[in-house]
């Protein structure tokens, strides 16, 4: 596999010309992300309830818990799919969702705050969202056109790259429909990749697959994981994935972390009897 094409390498030195080197606004004085008290409501259902946790830059983590637990809310809002009900997300210790008032109290955040935001977040949906009418090149050059503003041979070069890391250099000009639905999602991490995101997010990537592709991008994902600094949370029912992949789990239960650790730990070991229950139904 052409590892050399991840985006942002591991080791910055090394990497060819054309990969986008780590963003200037990294600041290792802050985790990268940081949800402080924060609280997701849908009218008197609270999904998220004071929910606090980070993740330190280049960290894979992976979200586990019971349905409904709030895992892909987590995801959405980071995402900035949906809005804080209260309390605060940072990214780099950058409010997310609010933005600093001249008198340092904070408001939401405009809509130009939060486009800025998302450009460092990619997200894979379990069910692969590609542009149903492009072509698979343009599905992955049209965010880093018409968002990031690169030059369009540029980003056609960067996918071609990003088609040929996921071993899809032959379907290029292939619509979505054409593909199988492994495909779709490999097409659908490169699209994520090609924004060189400082974070990825992974939605349950494998639950929509037929269970003889689920390997293959499974792998993929790991190797991502390991030739890359990306920071990465994932939702998983792959426990495998989670303890090959994740140095650290963290259990939901009813909107809160009941117990965070190791995969070692978290799987072997684990402290809280929600976890025991979770663990002993899924594996
Ligand atoms: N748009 C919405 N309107 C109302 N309730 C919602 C909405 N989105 C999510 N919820 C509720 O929020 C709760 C958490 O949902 P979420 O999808 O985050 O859970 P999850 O842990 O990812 O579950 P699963 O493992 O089944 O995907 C659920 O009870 C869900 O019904």
């Amino acid at each position: 596999m052409a590892t050399d094409s991840l985006p942002p390498q591991k080791n910055a030195a090394t990497a060819p010309e054309d990969v986008v080197a780590v963003p200037a606004s990294r600041d290792s004085a802050h985790p990268l992300v940081r949800f402080d008290k924060v609280v997701k409501r849908y009218g008197d259902h609270v999904v998220l309830d004071q929910l606090d946790f980070s993740v330190e830059r280049g960290e894979h983590v992976t979200l586990i818990g019971p349905s409904g637990s709030g895992k892909t809310t987590i995801l959405r809002l980071l995402m900035t799919l949906e809005k804080v009900s209260d309390g605060v997300i940072r990214i780099n210790g950058d409010p997310l969702t609010h933005m600093l008032a001249t008198d340092g109290s904070l408001k939401p955040a405009s809509e130009k705050h939060l486009r800025e935001a998302r450009k460092k977040i990619g997200m894979v949906f379990q069910q692969f969202n590609l542009f149903p009418n492009m072509k698979v090149l343009q599905n992955i050059t049209e965010a880093p056109v018409n968002v990031l503003g690169m030059d369009r041979d540029k980003a056609e070069a960067r996918a071609r790259e990003l088609l040929d890391l996921v071993g899809l250099s032959a379907k290029t000009d292939a619509h979505p429909s054409q593909l199988s639905g492994g495909q779709q999602q490999r097409v659908a991490i490169a699209r994520a990749l090609a924004m060189e995101p400082e974070i990825l997010l992974l939605d349950e990537v494998t639950s929509a697959l037929d269970p003889e592709l689920v390997a293959g991008v499974l792998e993929l994902l790991g190797d991502i994981a390991r030739n890359t600094d990306i920071t990465m949370l994932c939702v998983t029912h792959e426990m495998n994935f989670a303890r090959d992949v994740s140095e650290k789990v963290l259990m939901f239960d009813a909107g809160r972390v009941v117990e965070s650790g190791s995969p070692e730990k978290i799987f072997s070991d684990p402290e809280h009897e929600r976890t025991r229950e979770f663990l002993n139904a899924v594996l």
